[in-house]
């Protein structure tokens, strides 16, 4: 089928997972595609400046239903502990409705989801296909979503003896043990009955976990590649940042960033603060106020801010991440591995340095450390304690000049960068991508 398609897209209820929808969407967009984008009402207002095609994208908001646990203004992750998102999902269950009658009325081609697993008969009802679009690591899927594994454990054939949770990651198995039982249904369910499954990455990093998942779920797998957002089509960074990093010397300054979801305890809050005040280096941290403070200025270390000033900023905000990477003072970046982030530190001149949090971060850091060996680890304790020491340690093992590891991970990045900004490599997984669903239409 030549012809243009309307596609539906309904991520789960998460800006991790909404925002890389939307930048595929802005793709098909582009070659002139329709797309209905399904979300809580108060996400769009978030969303709206990444809509580079509003003639072509519509945002049809979403109804949180009520549901007992659930706080009355909560429609993201982001606004809940990742102990209550047992109950938004809940509530995007209960949402059912209103997608079932958009679709009714709209009548679209196709529909994208991932955890909302009962698309897929819905789909069946209508006659359009339903595509379960994962924007999760394929390493996260082949290790923990194929029937087979269990928390923590691999299924039989699994394709990495390196890739693997080992006795210090109890603290990222027992957040991950709080929602396991109703993601791994969600998602099994959903990639054993829809017609057809695509992952955002790309074989050249994930070739043999995306194989695995081919063979498990008998089917073919597509990739859309990483499918990101072309960063002049953005607000360029703010002044304060350009300000602050034009300040120091090229490739000199440490980023720090968690993510969307990540809130430390004070404690590790506190640690971590003076785990930048040991390094010595220029830095800028961006995390959100530890729990329990309602300000970073009330939770920083005694005297913290005296100690480092002129040099380095602790911010309880969002930064424009993508932005801050590509700036030339910016030399390492020390964050969680979530999906998102682990791609735009592959895209970057960084080093990078891991702490991962969540289950799926554990894996897309192993994956980055051991597999592809382009990163350092942070070590933690059997606790999950990470110590200033330690997290001082990692980022001077990349960015001391003289060593060797420094000099092994700078030259492995180096090269599989360059494999991943060859001209047209991304734009032709998005356009296979494309022809493949119009195929798939016909
Ligand atoms: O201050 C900030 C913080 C984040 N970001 C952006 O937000 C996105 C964050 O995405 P990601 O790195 O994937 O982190 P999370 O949103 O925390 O990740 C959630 O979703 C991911 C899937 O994308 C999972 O891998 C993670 O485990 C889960 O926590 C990235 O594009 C960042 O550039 C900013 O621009 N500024």
């Amino acid at each position: 089928m030549g012809s243009k398609f309307h596609a539906f897209m309904f991520p789960w209820f998460a800006f991790g997972h909404i925002t890389p929808y939307l930048h595929l969407a802005n793709k098909l967009a582009e070659k002139g595609h329709r797309v209905t984008f399904l979300l809580p009402k108060k996400a769009q207002k978030h969303l709206e400046h990444l809509n580079h095609f509003p003639q072509n994208i519509a945002f049809h908001p979403l109804t949180i239903p009520h549901v007992n646990g659930l706080p009355p203004s909560a429609e993201t992750t982001s606004d809940i502990p990742i102990s209550l998102d047992k109950f938004l999902s809940e509530a995007m269950d209960l949402t059912r409705g209103q997608v079932e009658a958009a679709v009714q009325t709209l009548r679209p081609n196709l529909i994208f989801f991932d955890f909302a697993h009962w698309v897929t008969e819905l789909a069946k009802d209508y006659m359009i296909k339903s595509v379960c679009y994962i924007i999760l690591s394929a390493t996260t899927i082949a290790h923990t979503l194929v029937p087979g594994g269990e928390l923590g454990l691999p299924p039989p054939g699994y394709p990495s003896t390196k890739v693997m949770y080992r006795d210090n990651d109890a603290h990222a198995l027992a957040t991950l043990s709080i929602y396991y039982k109703r993601v791994y249904h969600q998602i099994t369910t959903g990639l054993k009955s829809c017609d057809i499954i695509s992952i955002r990455t790309c074989k050249e990093i994930e070739g043999k976990f995306c194989d695995y998942i081919a063979s498990q779920y008998n089917r073919k797998v597509l990739l859309t590649g990483p499918v990101l957002p072309e960063l002049e089509k953005g607000e360029p960074l703010e002044e304060q940042w350009i300000h602050f990093l034009n300040g120091f010397g090229p490739g000199s300054v440490v980023f720090f960033a968690l993510g969307s979801q990540i809130i430390l305890e004070k404690d590790q809050f506190q640690e971590l603060c003076l785990g930048f005040e040991l390094l010595g280096l220029p830095f800028l941290v961006a995390v959100k106020p530890p729990k329990g403070a309602s300000t970073i200025q009330e939770a920083l270390p005694e005297g913290f801010e005296e100690r480092v000033k002129g040099r380095g900023v602790v911010w309880g905000g969002w930064v424009q991440q993508p932005l801050v990477l590509s700036h030339p003072s910016v030399g390492c970046f020390v964050n969680h591995c979530g999906f998102g982030s682990m791609w735009e530190s592959l895209m970057s001149d960084c080093q990078i340095v891991l702490i991962p949090f969540l289950g799926d971060q554990v894996l897309n850091t192993r994956l980055m450390t051991e597999e592809l060996k382009v990163s350092v680890e942070v070590v933690r304790e059997k606790t999950g304690w990470f110590s200033k020491e330690s997290l001082s340690d990692a980022v001077r093992s990349v960015m001391d000049k003289d060593s060797k590891h420094g000099k092994l991970v700078r030259r492995n990045k180096a090269k599989l960068k360059d494999i991943l900004v060859s001209p047209g490599l991304f734009t032709s997984y998005e356009d296979k991508f494309v022809e493949a669903l119009q195929e798939y239409l016909v």
